[in-house]
């Protein structure tokens, strides 16, 4: 199934083909897929269906083997390591479920970190202003572990849009925080949309989550099996039971991950998706503590 925009709309992420393996397992297996400018778009299906692989592969953390990815018009296929660097540095923001936020610096200095980075001084107020977006005003100088977990998701998403990115990615943002906390992350997510025109696009297991995007897209088995616009969490929680494996177990294997011990996946924090040092980045925390409500600190 192919989900495409008509021919005039602009996309800020087109996906065309896309083909993705890791050993006998193929992640995705010829995903096309259009993202408008100025759109919440959640990805959901069932564990092992390629939501994080798709996201990693749009936002050129991982190279795919087969088809092409081009963010607000550049095809990302061909570019050399560093060229993908800056562009994942200028033109895209990604957020975890774990926030890696570096624990030593203030939550304005994670924010400033992208700008630091590309060797730009942030503007004076600049980073305030981040920050105030995304309702952290007076909260400049905490510290990671004297911010609670939504705060930091918050923080988090400061620092992905510092550089004004044309595309925000968010892979389960809300995993590792409780339901209201959560909440109130994902009605900040849908105000930037709404407020300032960004571009999202999250992988989410929650329907109510996934219900204040625009539309929904389901992976099954590496490949796109639906959409529905205008969500509604009963509607898509609906959907996902139908696409879900009727025994209930994931249809593929899931993914390994530090908790298993099965897979060395890399830790060290990510700033915005954008780090210097190439493209691997943290894979989320899958079996962390438990959620994280708004007096937990990160
Ligand atoms: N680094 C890797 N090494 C080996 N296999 C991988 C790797 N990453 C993903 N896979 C496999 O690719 C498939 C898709 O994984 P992916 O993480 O994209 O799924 P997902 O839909 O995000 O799953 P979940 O909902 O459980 O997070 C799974 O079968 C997984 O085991």
């Amino acid at each position: 199934m192919t989900s495409s925009l008509p021919p005039s709309a602009p996309a800020a992420v087109r996906l065309r083909g896309l083909v993705r393996r890791h050993g006998d397992v193929r992640a995705l297996d010829g995903v096309d897929l259009d993202v408008a400018a100025g759109t919440f778009t959640a990805v959901m299906g069932p564990s092992g269906s390629g939501k994080s692989t798709l996201l990693r592969c749009a936002a050129g953390l991982e190279r795919p083997d087969a088809g092409s990815v081009e963010v607000a018009g550049t095809a990302l296929e061909g570019l050399s390591e560093r060229r993908l660097t800056l562009l994942r540095r200028d033109r895209i923001g990604f957020v975890f479920q774990s926030f890696n936020l570096l624990p030593t610096l203030t939550a304005a200095q994670n924010v400033a970190l992208p700008l630091r980075l590309a060797g730009r001084r942030p503007a004076r107020g600049e980073v305030r202003a981040a920050l105030a977006r995304v309702g952290l005003a007076g909260r400049e100088r905490h510290r990671p572990a004297e911010l609670s977990g939504g705060q930091c998701q918050r923080v988090a998403v400061a620092r992905a849009l510092i550089a004004g990115p044309a595309v925000l990615f968010g892979d389960e943002p809300t995993g590792a925080l409780d339901s209201t906390t959560g909440a109130e992350v994902m009605d900040m997510l849908r105000a930037l949309v709404d407020e300032e025109g960004r571009t999202l696009v999250v992988v989410t297991h929650d329907p109510l989550a996934a219900a204040r995007a625009d539309r929904v897209v389901f992976l099954v088995d590496g490949r796109t099996a639906d959409e529905i616009a205008a969500p509604t969490a009963d509607g898509v929680a609906a959907r996902l039971a139908e696409l879900r494996p009727a025994s209930g177990v994931a249809a593929r294997p899931a993914k390994p991950h530090p908790a298993d011990g099965t897979a060395p996946h890399p830790t060290a924090p990510h700033p915005a998706g954008g780090d210097t040092a190439g493209p691997a980045a943290p894979r989320p925390a899958r079996a962390a503590a438990g959620p994280r409500g708004g007096g937990v600190p990160c």
